[in-house]
């Protein structure tokens, strides 16, 4: 996947000479012939046989024991697969303190601002990856857990909607994360579980949702993990920096519920939730769906309300830079609501269940600002929260995890063939953004009412009737934990046009 090769960890070179005119407390000298030295961005070995450099990213864990240093890192076996590894070596007696410093300045460089020795609630669906989940758990994750000195409480779901119940139980105060191994649907429940406690907005807060990829459809761990291999996953929840995440409110009926991922009507709804029953196609249900609607030109006709907050593309592209470029304080307030010392963010009051509905349900009378549209050509209604659907499915390049709008990309059914397969084929090269015929805009609220008899409408890739729904969405209301603490991962919004 492009962008995010260049930001592989194991690619951290072996620095330079003048990168070794380092500071002299930089390096502990752990016998005759052996250093360890504190680089820029890894941890060096020299004596080692070659000298090694251990990207500080990789670092699990350094501690002494008696006089014996031990560092646990993340080895790399393969592409996309770490393995706990270590180095240990005897400190001489006299730079005992001196030692017990370099460690505690090794932990800062290793986890930055991200918080060290998580309590990890593991939620492991015993169905997700075809039944794999339970054993990439105990083989490729809980091992890079306990040497990074997370607490580790596990538990299988038992049932469907287990998650919900477990979430909506849990003592905010036992745990820092909620890590779901399985594919999207857990986190679903996760979220909507915390949604229902009576201080829904402070659990929210408080308990980081992560993925753990485990299921066929991995779209959380792409956008925060960059990855759907479970080892490289468990490093990246370790090293996880919290975030803020929106969250959408749906409401249908008299229901009222959470949705993190994304919204769809239209052909990718049928595409996901249609081809159910091709599931030995494995990946190609999907592009097999696709292409059988494209060929007949399917419409999905539709009345839809929509709140528009940007409708421009080059005004969507100057937004989603300026909230790039405010990353500093972004940083900033994180600071402040470190999870050693939870505190609310300033847009939630403390103790709250879930925010008012500014919009109203979707049985209330329309918003005086809004105006139902007849859309008669609606061929793909999708609605994102987060950057990729699945991966290669960067469907949303302008998502951003707290900018506290959704993005709407519309496309009409009617655009020709030729022209369908091409946006079909160009969501995975990132060259959809600047197509016109990719509707693209930044929205708050909308209400769509579909017509006929029946069909699929997929929410977080859950199906829910056909029936009118309406989705409004809340800034900052989750929390997540991503990489970078800022953005998601992979190609964002292209720079300039390149239509
Ligand atoms: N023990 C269980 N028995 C039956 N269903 C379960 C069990 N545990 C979890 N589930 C259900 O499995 C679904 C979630 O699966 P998962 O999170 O792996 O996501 P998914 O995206 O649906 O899976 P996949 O990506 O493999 O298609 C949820 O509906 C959840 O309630």
């Amino acid at each position: 996947m492009s962008g995010f090769e260049a930001r592989d960890p194991f690619t951290d070179p072996i620095p330079d000479s003048s990168q070794h005119e380092l500071e002299q407390n930089a390096t502990l000298i752990v016998n005759r012939n052996a250093s360890l030295t504190l680089g820029t961005d890894s941890l060096i070995v020299l004596g080692s046989q070659p000298t090694r450099a251990i990207p500080y990213y990789n670092v699990l864990w350094a501690e002494l024991a008696d006089l014996e240093i031990i560092i646990r890192y993340a080895h790399p076996t393969a592409k996309n697969v770490i393995v706990v590894a270590f180095i240990s070596y005897i400190v001489d007696k006299s730079e005992r303190s001196r030692a017990l410093a370099w460690i505690a300045k090794l932990l800062d460089s290793a986890y930055g601002e991200s918080q060290r020795c998580k309590r990890i609630k593991v939620l492991v669906n015993p169905f997700g990856g075809k039944g794999s989940a339970p054993k990439w758990f105990a083989r490729d994750i809980e091992p890079i857990f306990l040497a990074a000195k997370c607490e580790v409480n596990v538990e299988r779901t038992q049932f469907k909607g287990h998650a919900i119940e477990i979430a909506e139980e849990i003592n905010t105060n036992d745990f820092d994360v909620i890590a779901c191994c399985s594919g999207d649907g857990l986190p679903h429940e996760v979220f909507n579980g915390l949604g229902k406690k009576p201080d829904a907005r402070t659990a929210l807060a408080k308990l980081a949702v992560v993925q753990l990829p485990c299921g066929t459809g991995n779209a959380m761990s792409w956008n925060l993990n960059g990855t759907d291999s479970t080892s490289l996953a468990a490093l990246a929840v370790v090293k996880g920096i919290r975030t803020p995440m929106d969250l959408v409110s749906i409401t249908q009926g008299g229901n009222r519920f959470l949705s993190f991922l994304s919204q769809s009507f239209g052909i990718i709804a049928e595409c996901d939730l249609g081809t159910e029953h091709l599931r030995w196609l494995g990946d190609a249900r999907f592009t097999y769906g696709f292409l059988k609607r494209v060929i007949g030109k399917t419409l999905w006709p539709c009345d839809l309300a929509v709140k528009v907050e940007i409708d421009s593309k080059d005004q969507i592209r100057d937004h989603y830079q300026a909230e790039i470029d405010q990353r500093a304080s972004m940083e900033e307030r994180r600071r402040q609501t470190t999870l050693q010392n939870p505190t609310i963010s300033p847009r939630l009051g403390p103790g709250e269940a879930l925010p008012e509905l500014r919009y109203g349900t979707a049985t209330d009378p329309l918003p005086e600002d809004w105006h139902l549209v007849p859309q008669e050509k609606m061929g793909n209604f999708y609605c994102g929260n987060m950057r990729y659907m699945a991966a290669d499915m960067p469907f949303f390049p302008a998502a951003l995890p707290h900018d506290g709008n959704m993005d709407l990309v519309t496309i009409d059914g009617d655009i020709s063939r030729t022209a369908a397969l091409g946006l079909f084929l160009d969501v995975a090269k990132n060259r959809t953004f600047d197509n016109p015929l990719f509707n693209y805009r930044k929205i708050t609220g909308y209400r769509l009412m579909p017509r006929g008899k029946d069909g699929y409408i997929s929410i977080d890739g859950e199906r829910v009737p056909w029936a009118t729904f309406q989705a409004e969405v809340h800034h900052g209301l989750g929390t997540v934990l991503s990489r970078n603490g800022h953005c998601f991962e992979g190609p964002s919004v292209p720079n300039q046009s390149t239509s």
